[in-house]
């Protein structure tokens, strides 16, 4: 059986963060990828230099277009721009019954811009992140839905995904990457397991454009043809850290170049 994995998200002309990535992490792990844009981001591997909002209106009409026609087994939600865009991914959600729904809570580029208004942190927090079967925010994204400082170690992790679980997420998978050290580890919480520590090697790379969005769509692109979220999760983690140890492989770019979605597969 094939498996329609959707991502609602901002895009990338260099290819390595927004709906590019999740389009080329969907195909490298077998799934059938779709994309609804909601943003047009002049952005590269140094930073983004200009975002065009699409309408909230016709977010909606590419959400219904498609939706009427396509079955969806999987729904990755990326780059959201502002409050009514939120409004209207969250009436869909429930419109169409969308399962296996991620949310990677993006706020922030890796170069300190922001693609999320921050008057709309809110709209996330309250109409979003209870409508998600995971959320992947990592440690400032964290800190912002839950108005605290940033985590600074394992235990204050800990703390603070029971505290964003408790905002409605049915599990919370705390990416914990922006910490130092050897490893890299996350944390995966839900109301119905016991917590699991994700610990993987921490790649030395400067080439991390595109971690998290990579990270969510694999989660995506897996949960349909596993039987548990555990399994797709540590498998998607899996998939990343093989892409990470290839991204230096890739010529893109004079910044934070993007991970090696296809030699991580070759890896596997
Ligand atoms: N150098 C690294 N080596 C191995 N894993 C890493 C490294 N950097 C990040 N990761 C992993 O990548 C994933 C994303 O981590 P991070 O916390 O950086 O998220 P992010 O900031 O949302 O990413 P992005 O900036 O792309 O949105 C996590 O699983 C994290 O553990
Ligand atoms: C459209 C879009 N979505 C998400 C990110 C975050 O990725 P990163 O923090 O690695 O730049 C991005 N840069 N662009």
């Amino acid at each position: 059986m094939s498996h329609n994995i959707l991502s609602i998200a901002g895009t990338d002309p260099s290819g390595g963060a927004g709906i590019q990535a999740d389009l080329k992490a969907f195909s490298a792990l077998g799934g059938y990828g779709m994309t609804v844009v909601t943003a047009l981001v002049a952005q590269t591997t140094t930073g983004v230099s200009e975002v065009h909002d699409v309408p909230a209106a016709f977010v909606r009409s590419q959400l219904d277009t498609l939706l009427t026609d396509v079955r969806v087994d999987a729904v990755k939600i990326g780059m959201l721009s502002n409050t009514e865009v939120i409004e209207v991914v969250a009436a869909a959600i429930d419109a169409y019954d969308l399962p296996n729904v991620v949310v990677d809570p993006v706020m922030v580029a890796k170069s300190g811009d922001r693609l999320l208004a921050a008057d709309a942190v809110e709209a996330l927090r309250t109409e979003l992140l209870p409508r998600a079967d995971l959320i992947t925010p990592n440690l400032p994204e964290a800190a912002d839905l839950l108005g605290e400082a940033e985590a600074a170690d394992e235990a204050q992790m800990r703390s603070q995904a029971e505290r964003l679980l408790a905002l409605g997420p049915r599990r919370v998978l705390l990416k914990g990457g922006h910490l130092s050290g050897a490893t890299s580890t996350d944390l995966l919480l839900s109301a119905d397991a016991p917590a699991e520590v994700l610990t993987a090697e921490r790649v030395s790379t400067t080439n991390t454009h595109g971690t998290g969005c990579t990270l969510s769509s694999a989660v995506a692109a897996l949960r349909p043809q596993r039987p548990t979220w555990s399994q797709a999760v540590r498998e998607a983690k899996d998939y990343l850290t093989e892409a990470l140890r290839h991204a230096d492989e890739l010529e893109v770019g004079k910044g934070k170049g993007p991970v090696h979605h296809f030699h991580a597969w070759w890896g596997r």
